[in-house]
């Protein structure tokens, strides 16, 4: 393999990782940000998020001389033969995504890149973004491809390296080329495609994973109502190789940085291309819909009016195995819950500091004293070993109810708790 030179513009989730293990791959990678005060940090090997094994490959890559972080993507495009933006693309006015940094980004850079450079767009972008880059850029001597990003939080690291295939699109056969090169000691299943393509699939996967769990949590209300358990009902469905096991567990409702801005950004595509894309539309509700079920059951458990009751939240991030709260269905649920006058204390292994309208506490059980209810909202591990007696004796009232289904009922019930848990038989 042919060791590049690359540089990573952006270093949050996607753009940290890349960066780090393209550099554990033999490239030479330069990394840039705004942030210099986390360019400072990273250059001494300190990383901000939770990614097994991610400082410990940033910490590799420095010492070998292979990974270098500096301030502003000017500086890091010199002598780089290929270039990726990874940078956000929150959701902006109306859903749409929002492309401000890749287009500053594009601007900042058009007239320092080497000639011959490849800029590639992990970011994901509107179906048409790579040809807009490459139009800011007006380079004829530059290409843009792009190679959306797959890897979940709390597992980047090892989805990077170990991916269930690489994407790479652009209307420049050989630019795609040389990008997959990048990765061909990954061995993965590579998939070479056009430019509006590539944006899609990135979209596509994640619209169609995020329509899994609507229908998911739907069928979990029906199991409800009919009797029936959806443990059950998804273990038979998994079974079903064209339907599998992962991504069946109801909960909250669906969180976390990207889901929700993406299927709001693939609405706005689609109704700008001119179709109704009503199946998303209700996947998206459907998930609206789900955070009003919890806050009904805690109603429920309250005996009926949420005023005043102190709630008790175990579990603040948006899945297990991330510190990342960017909408997190527990923050959604609390501010549902806060709206109608719950005083909340919530507690997450991972996240201090201060949120608005909810006391961060330390542990589980200080959450739990006094509280009319408990409901757990992210299903990290230690919530299993909780000592349920003392919690019993430290709440007001009885019911702990579990939006992730991640607790022994049984243990809860040999406590004297009353277990609520998502689409169980009771
Ligand atoms: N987080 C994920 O799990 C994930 C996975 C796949 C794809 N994506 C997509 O990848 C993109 C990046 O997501 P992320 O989660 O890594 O974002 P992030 O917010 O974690 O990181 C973005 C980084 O870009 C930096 N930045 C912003 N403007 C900049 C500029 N003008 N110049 C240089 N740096 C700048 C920020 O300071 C930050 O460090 C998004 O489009 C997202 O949808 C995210
Ligand atoms: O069976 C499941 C699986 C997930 N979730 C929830 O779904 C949300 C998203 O989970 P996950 O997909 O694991 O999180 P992300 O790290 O945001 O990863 C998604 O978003 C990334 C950014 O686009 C993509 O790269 C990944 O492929 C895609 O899985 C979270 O709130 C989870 O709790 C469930 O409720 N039940």
């Amino acid at each position: 393999m042919f060791v590049r030179r690359i540089a990573v513009v952006g270093t949050g989730y996607v753009g940290l990782t890349t960066g780090a293990c393209l550099a554990s791959l033999g490239h030479r990678v330069v990394c840039a940000d705004v942030d210099a005060a986390k360019v400072a940090r990273l250059r001494e090997a300190q990383v901000d998020i939770l990614e097994p094994d991610l400082a410990e490959l940033v910490a590799e890559g420095l010492a070998a001389g292979r990974l270098e972080f500096v301030v502003g993507a000017g500086n890091a495009v010199a002598d780089a033969e290929v270039v990726f933006l990874c940078l956000p693309t929150p959701m902006g006015a109306g859903g749409a995504a929002d492309l401000t940094a890749v287009r500053s980004v594009a601007e900042e850079v058009r007239a320092v890149l080497p000639p011959g450079c490849v800029v590639v767009c992990k970011s994901t972008v509107p179906v048409g973004t790579s040809v807009a880059v490459a139009e800011l850029l007006d380079r004829a001597d530059v290409a843009v491809v792009s190679n959306p990003e797959f890897l979940r939080e709390g597992s980047a690291v090892r989805d990077l390296l170990r991916p269930d295939r690489i994407v790479v699109g652009s209307d420049d056969p050989a630019a795609a080329e040389r990008v997959a090169a990048l990765f061909a000691k990954l061995g993965a299943p590579t998939v070479l495609m056009d430019a509006a393509s590539a944006e899609l699939v990135k979209y596509a996967a994640n619209c169609f994973l995020a329509m899994k769990l609507s229908y998911v949590n739907a069928m979990a209300e029906l199991c409800e109502l009919l009797g029936a358990d959806v443990t059950a009902v998804c273990e038979g469905m998994g079974y079903d190789r064209r339907i599998g096991q992962s991504f069946l567990s109801p909960g909250p409702g669906w969180g976390g940085s990207c889901l929700p801005k993406d299927t709001h950004a693939l609405l706005q595509i689609a109704q700008a291309a001119g179709l109704e894309f009503d199946l998303l539309g209700a996947t998206i509700e459907a998930n609206s819909r789900q955070q009003h079920r919890v806050v009904a059951k805690v109603r429920e458990a309250v005996g009926g009016s949420l005023a005043g009751a102190r709630i008790g939240l175990l579990g603040l991030a948006f899945k297990a195995g991330t510190n990342d709260l960017r909408d997190s269905p527990a923050l959604a649920v609390a501010k549902l819950l806060a709206a109608e006058g719950a005083e909340l204390t919530g507690y997450d292994p991972e996240i201090a500091g201060q949120l608005p309208g909810l006391r961060l506490v330390d542990d589980a059980y200080q959450a739990a004293k006094g509280a009319a209810a408990v409901v757990l909202l992210t299903e990290w591990p230690l919530f299993r070993m909780l000592d349920w007696p003392l919690i019993a004796e430290l709440m007001d009232g009885d019911t702990v109810l579990d939006t992730r289904n991640h607790l022994d009922p049984d243990a809860l019930r040999r406590a004297g708790l009353r277990h609520r848990g998502i689409g169980r038989r009771p």
